[in-house]
């Protein structure tokens, strides 16, 4: 009989209670090759991530399923598929995050796609990690929320994103994301991941724009378990160092207070 995987969710849960943050890298199949992604995958080894997400808009390369295969091969971070849609699917991943787009009020991105995707998911073997997923308006049109029709959270309204993940966490949601979109102009505000932490006591992802180490660090002291990175590790793949850097900043204080 195969073991039976440790559950990423869990993992999750365990961290958050102990106050441990963690990185995700982005991995976006269109805009890697073999050649980036050994690249970036030994620079992990050096500065180790937490996780590695793959998905992108538009998934118009073929190669999803050997670019996991790749990762897998040389590397034992875990891996979880971030659809944009149910048709990208494929690859050796260890789970995925089963996105509900909470903020739009488009019924396909809402259970449409869900429904198309049940019986390949409960097939897969994958773990299922139900995630309320909000887009929040960055200053720009961003590829996500024009491809899923919908608009994002206002920026500047912290309190309608508290009480969308409040919903979300009541209809049985397991984690939230807030996400500015891909190479967003201006990151999720503090003010916005303060107030869905104090509405909802699941795991908080956070991602979109987080192009420097202050964008960072700010995402994390405002109450994100999780951030995630990826257009700006895609261009400068040595900001993987300094932004690892940060994550454990605050996993040292978080041991040191252990301690006393
Ligand atoms: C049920 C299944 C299997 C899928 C759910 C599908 C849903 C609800 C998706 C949520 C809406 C959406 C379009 C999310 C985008 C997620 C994603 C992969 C973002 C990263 O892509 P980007 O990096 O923004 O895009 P680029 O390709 O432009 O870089
Ligand atoms: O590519 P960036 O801007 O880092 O965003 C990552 C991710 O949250 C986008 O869905
Ligand atoms: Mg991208």
């Amino acid at each position: 009989m195969r073991p039976t995987p440790p559950s990423l969710y869990d993992a999750l849960c365990t961290r958050q209670q102990h106050g441990r943050k963690a990185l995700a890298v982005l991995l976006d199949p269109d805009n890697l090759n073999e050649t980036s992604l050994l690249h970036l995958l030994r620079l992990s080894e050096a500065h180790p991530v937490d996780y590695f997400f793959v998905g992108g808009s538009l998934v118009l390369t073929e190669h999803q399923a050997a670019l996991i295969a790749l990762v897998k091969a040389h590397s034992t971070v875990p891996v979880l598929l971030f659809p944009s849609h149910s048709l990208h699917l494929d690859g050796p991943a260890d789970g995925v995050l089963l996105l509900s787009l909470i903020s739009g009020r488009n019924p396909d991105f809402l259970i449409g796609q869900h429904v198309v995707a049940a019986p390949r998911l409960k097939a897969s073997g994958l773990q299922l990690l139900p995630t309320g997923y909000m887009l929040v308006d960055s200053g720009r049109p961003t590829t996500a929320s024009y491809m899923s029709g919908t608009l994002p959270l206002p920026h500047d309204k912290p309190g309608i994103a508290a009480c969308t993940a409040l919903a979300g966490e009541q209809l049985g949601l397991k984690l939230m994301y807030l996400d500015g979109g891909s190479g967003a102009k201006n990151p999720v505000s503090g003010a916005m991941i303060k107030a869905v932490r104090e509405a909802v006591s699941t795991p908080i992802i956070v991602g979109g724009g987080l192009n420097s180490g202050e964008k960072v660090y700010a995402a994390l002291a405002a109450g994100a378990d999780v951030v995630v990175v990826g257009n700006h590790i895609e261009a400068r793949p040595e900001f993987l160092a300094e932004v690892v850097g940060v994550v454990a900043s605050f996993n040292q204080v978080t041991a040191a207070q252990r301690v006393f």
